[in-house]
């Protein structure tokens, strides 16, 4: 098939490569001109393992551009890969799905072909058969699901894994309401032998919130069950292993620390609360899940005033700013509020991370960027925040190190070891 990609970060570069590779032809289009380019040239415009490898095998199945009707005109689908941010109150902001839609509709005007448009983006259940559907309906002077398809096949991968996720999928959504658009989804993913389910879009939308939302509410309970199980003496992974060994449970996602970051868990189950909230539904459990996730990182600092109790004019090392391993990715970085607590409580930062210290550097352009790991550990105190591999083979002898993401190493050499939940 022919597919375009509206909007080439993480999930659409991803989307089109994966789909190049099992010999799909695509056309990847973004308003930002320098991700085109970089695709153009063969190289990744975002970071993520074995993405660049993938891409140069590819590049013979791809083109990119900046002609949106070209682009449709010239396939047989369009998924739509853009953003959706949290808004001030929590709730999602569409308007890059709706602007990419509004573009994509004036394109379908002209098209006499039935075209669906495929959803990839997370958006809030309801919203691709309401403000999306009326958004293209309105520019193109089509009907949906009768001119053009319309469909939603949310995203389950994970930055740092996102090409093994994507192509060994757990399980694939196909929402559509239309038969012809069900029709082009179950084609397309075929070759995919895990299950898939086929469902109206709103029930796919709500299956991809609720996934993200019962992951979260793993890690914090995890986490809130970690605290107490610290206080009495009692390692949180060990109960933990034994807690997932349960087969209705499962082990994943029970990694006690600092808590979740990044781009999705944080907004997507913000977004569920606020969009609960316009259907008079006040939800309890997810509102904790943040509560207990917002505390994980003061836990750090408050284990690091146990040794260094006025923090004023020391020098505080940092290992791991990217929100996860294997990402350069710092959006929602549990390393964010604790460093600013560290600074505001007076003292200097050091910190390293193998990737992500550029994108890091927007933020905060007050701390000291390190040009290694072992230069951190001549700090006066050291907190790991990201599980990065390099972080065990550091020599931490003699280092007194606050560990929100267990890193055997620290706990077995460090002069004085304290872990978040352990
Ligand atoms: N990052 C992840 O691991 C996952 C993200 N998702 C969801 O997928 C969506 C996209 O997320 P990411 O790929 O992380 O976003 P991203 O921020 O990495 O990329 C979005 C891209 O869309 C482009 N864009 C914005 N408006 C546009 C427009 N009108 N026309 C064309 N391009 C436009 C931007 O320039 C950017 O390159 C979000 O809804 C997110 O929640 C879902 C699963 C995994
Ligand atoms: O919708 C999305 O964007 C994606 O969100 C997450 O993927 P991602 O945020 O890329 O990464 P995760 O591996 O889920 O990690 C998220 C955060 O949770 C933390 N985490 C993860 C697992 C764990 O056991 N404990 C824990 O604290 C990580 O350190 C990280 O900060 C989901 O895992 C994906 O399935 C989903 O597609």
């Amino acid at each position: 098939m022919k597919l375009s990609i509206v909007g080439c970060g993480y999930v659409g570069t991803v989307t089109g490569v994966c789909f190049a590779d099992l010999g799909h032809d695509i056309t990847f289009y973004d308003l930002d001109e320098k991700k085109l380019a970089l695709l153009g040239a063969g190289k990744a415009p975002i970071f993520e393992p074995s993405l660049e490898e993938l891409i140069r095998r590819n590049q013979h199945r791809f083109t990119t551009t900046s002609d949106l009707t070209g682009a449709v005109h010239d396939t047989d689908l369009t998924f739509v890969c853009v953003g959706t941010p949290s808004q001030e109150d929590g709730s999602i902001d569409l308007s890059y799905v709706l602007s990419a839609c509004s573009a994509i509709g004036k394109t379908l005007k002209n098209l006499p072909d039935f075209h669906p448009v495929i959803i990839k983006s997370t958006v809030f259940p309801g919203s691709t058969g309401g403000s999306i559907c009326s958004v293209l309906e309105k520019k193109s002077d089509k009907k949906a699901y009768v001119d053009f398809g319309l469909g939603s096949n949310p995203e389950f991968l994970r930055e740092g894994t996102a090409v093994p996720d994507f192509c060994t999928p757990d399980r694939i959504v196909l929402g559509a309401d239309d038969e012809r658009t069900m029709g082009a989804l179950r084609s397309l993913y075929t070759p995919f032998e895990c299950p898939k389910i086929e469902t109206a879009i709103r029930t796919a939308e709500m299956i991809k919130y609720a996934s993200n939302a019962f992951l979260a509410t793993k890690i914090s309970f995890a986490n809130e069950i970690g605290n107490l199980a610290k206080k009495l003496g009692i390692d949180s992974e060990k109960v933990f292993e034994g807690v997932g060994l349960d087969r209705r449970i499962g082990p994943a996602f029970f990694g006690t620390g600092i808590g979740f970051g990044g781009s999705c868990f944080p907004k997507d189950v913000r977004a569920l609360i606020a969009g609960a909230k316009d259907y008079d539904e006040h939800l309890r459990i997810l509102p904790a899940v943040l509560q207990v996730n917002e505390g994980q990182p003061l836990v750090v600092v408050r284990l690091l005033q146990k040794y260094l109790p006025d923090l004023r004019g020391r020098k505080i090392g940092v290992l791991g700013l990217a929100f996860k391993p294997d990402t350069d990715d710092v959006r929602e970085s549990r390393a964010i509020p604790i460093i600013r607590q560290v600074l505001d409580a007076g003292a200097e930062v050091i910190a390293y991370d193998p990737l992500a210290m550029e994108n890091f550097a927007s933020l905060f352009s007050e701390i000291t960027y390190a040009p290694s790991a072992e230069a951190v550990l001549s700090a006066e105190a050291v907190l790991i925040t990201t599980a990065w591999e390099e972080f065990e083979h550091l020599d931490y002898h003699g280092t007194i190190v606050i560990d929100g993401r267990r890193v055997a190493a620290a706990s077995r050499d460090a002069r004085v070891y304290e872990g978040v939940c352990w």
